[in-house]
């Protein structure tokens, strides 16, 4: 079994606390990914299934085996860290095999484990050089190659491609996905950068302050948001949120208003009830005729090359919509794909899809 369980786990720094009650099972072979803002508490909790920051209270179980106050070299995880660690005063090969040769593995099993990995990761040509004399994307494959060979079940990873630029972030990617079809390890990785999130993942927890917004597929963490924070927290640029009233199943914001009858999540219950409205920049449309739902005035556009973002004023509100090349006018109306269109709860800014009816 290659499953963890993190049981009602809390960490405070004196009185702070930066994890609340946190609850979360962890599939054997899967890659879980954890996204949140900096500062959220992503590393810690790496840090504490890893061994190498105590829980305040709660459990963290590695398969069949609780290792909450078992210290970090005797839980079998493998971990990959921002900076790489590598020792710089040996050869890539040493780095490897340094840590196999200290377990006990014999010369012909290091050397056989040190062949694959080389190969996979391309490293054969760098085998006898040193860190320094090697480049960022190089350090950073030699650093998985380390943590690969150890062959444990639970591959842990802080932030490990954020030293590198965009260019060599995807060819990293594509690495790691080769590394976990191969070694089949439970996958656990931290990030900022949500579309590393959505590349990586079968499945992203999405955190904030702590606590845990959202657990789901990155299909369904980007369609179906849980709340405003994973709504505005995924995506680029976010999801715009409207906030106004109901009314004979039309949202009424400021002197406009849209007929919402069509979208899933909306029930008559919700006729005189103020929420949020939320849709994503590639979910509407801008008219070129008087078939519109809502009109704005266009403010500022971006060109992000494959489209381009206008950013769009209506009342006091700017929204987001994307469109395949600029639209030179000043007012504009926009259509809404209602398919696309979510209500969230005022007061608890949950999404009505997953509110109890
Ligand atoms: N040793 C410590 N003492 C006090 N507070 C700490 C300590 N280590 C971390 N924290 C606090 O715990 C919170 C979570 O930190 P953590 O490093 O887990 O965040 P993160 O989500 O990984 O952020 P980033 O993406 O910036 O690395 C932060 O508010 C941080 O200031």
């Amino acid at each position: 079994m290659k499953n963890i369980t993190l049981k009602n786990i809390e960490k405070s720094y004196g009185d702070t606390t930066v994890i609340k009650d946190l609850n979360l099972e962890i599939k054997a072979g899967e890659r879980i990914i954890f996204l949140g803002p900096s500062g959220c508490g992503k590393s810690t909790i790496l840090r504490m299934i890893a061994g190498l920051e105590p829980v305040t209270s709660g459990e963290v179980h590695l398969g069949e085996r609780e290792v909450t106050h078992l210290p970090s070299g005797d839980r079998d995880v493998a971990m990959v860290f921002q900076n790489y660690a590598l020792y710089p005063h040996m050869t890539v090969e040493n780095n490897i095999t340094y840590a196999l040769k200290r377990n006990g593995i014999n010369k012909s099993d290091r050397q056989d484990r040190l062949t694959k990995v080389l190969g996979m990761l391309e490293l054969d040509q760098f085998r006898k050089r040193m860190p320094k004399d090697l480049s960022g994307g190089q350090r950073q494959r030699v650093a998985l190659a380390r943590a690969t060979v150890k062959k444990s079940d639970y591959f842990l990873l802080d932030e490990p491609l954020s030293n590198l630029d965009a260019k060599l972030r995807v060819t990293a990617r594509r690495e790691l996905l080769k590394l976990h079809k191969e070694f089949k390890q439970t996958f656990v990785y931290v990030t900022h950068d949500q579309v590393e999130a959505m590349a990586l993942g079968d499945r992203i927890v999405v955190l904030n302050k702590g606590a845990i917004q959202m657990v789901d597929t990155p299909e369904n963490v980007y369609h179906h948001p849980r709340n405003i924070f994973v709504a505005k927290f995924i995506g680029a640029p976010p999801m715009n949120i409207l906030s106004g009233i109901i009314k004979d199943s039309r949202f009424h914001y400021e002197d406009q208003n849209i007929d919402i009858s069509d979208v899933s999540t909306f029930s008559g219950d919700l006729d005189n009830t103020e929420v949020y409205l939320g849709i994503r920049p590639e979910n509407m449309e801008l008219a070129t005729d008087d078939d519109y739902d809502i009109k704005g005035k266009v403010i500022f556009t971006e060109n992000f090359g494959a489209e381009v973002a206008h950013t769009i004023k209506i009342a006091d509100e700017e929204i987001v919509v994307m469109a395949p090349e600029v639209i030179d006018r000043k007012e504009i109306g926009i259509k809404f794909d209602r398919k696309h269109v979510h209500i969230f709860n005022k007061e608890t800014e949950l999404n009505y899809k997953y509110m109890e009816k």
